[in-house]
């Protein structure tokens, strides 16, 4: 079974009304190939969440950047998974890099997110990916198998999830994975995928890369057979995220 080509656009902690709207009206008016050939979900803050997904094109979809670990209540500044679907947000990105460092969520905690998360009908893109540091001490696959391994614990349909590759050292760096790097992990995933979940869900789990793609170097990192898409964050503010979306013409192609 085919892997749909998958682009998520993660905005991170930035953006005015003004530039959302500016970012909104642009991906309304591009050409993009058919969401029959490309996913594209969006991810706002969660403030704009609304504002988004009311006037963005009903072919792209929205993701939040994050959500809380279970049921909502006395959680001061949380925002629960209960209240994302009661907003009609169907995706939502859980254990991006930024929040395993900075806000300390471990493999457990961001295992325990996804789980919840599932159970409410929302979609996960569930995030990994090595620090410079484990990469040149040789251990990439084994950070990436313990991330992953606490998220695949408490999966139980993988057909709402998608898998991002994301290495630490390639995210805002402008300094990119190269396709042979991406497509290393990224083989090495489904091998992974294959072993420790079904042969169906290692064929069929989208698995996308992220870290500083770009209109220039997506189309070179799609044509890897195991890159199934991407999560971008800078670009995705920027008009090339037209381009990047439509990097999937080169899966249809092959
Ligand atoms: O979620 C997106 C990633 O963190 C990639 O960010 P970047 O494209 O700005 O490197």
């Amino acid at each position: 079974m085919g892997r749909k080509f998958f682009v998520g656009g993660n905005w991170k902690c930035t953006g005015t009304t003004e530039e959302v709207k500016k970012i909104v009206s642009t991906l309304n008016d591009a050409q993009v190939p058919s969401s029959d050939v490309v996913e594209v979900v969006v991810s706002p803050p969660y403030v704009f969440l609304p504002l988004v997904k009311s006037s963005l094109r009903p072919d792209f979809h929205v993701a939040a950047q994050n959500c809380w670990v279970k049921k909502g209540g006395a959680f001061t500044g949380e925002v629960s998974a209960e209240m994302l679907v009661n907003l009609g947000i169907p995706w939502v990105i859980l254990g991006h890099s930024e929040r395993r460092s900075l806000l300390n969520e471990s493999n457990e905690f961001v295992g325990d997110k996804v789980a919840y998360a599932l159970s409410q009908g929302l979609k996960v893109i569930a995030c990994v990916g090595e620090t410079l540091e484990q990469r040149e001490a040789g251990s990439t696959m084994e950070v990436v198998a313990a991330q992953t391994k606490a998220i695949a614990a408490r999966v139980s349909n993988w057909a709402d999830v998608v898998l991002a590759y994301e290495p630490v050292w390639a995210i805002g760096t402008g300094k990119v994975a190269s396709p042979a790097q991406a497509q290393e992990v990224h083989f090495e995933l489904r091998k992974w995928l294959h072993a420790n979940t079904s042969p169906e869900v290692a064929a069929t789990t989208r698995i996308i890369y992220g870290g500083s793609v770009n209109g220039a170097n997506c189309k070179e990192l799609a044509a890897k057979p195991d890159v199934d898409g991407f999560l971008v964050g800078g670009a995705s503010l920027k008009p090339e995220f037209v381009d990047i979306i439509k990097s999937a013409e080169v899966k249809k192609s092959a």
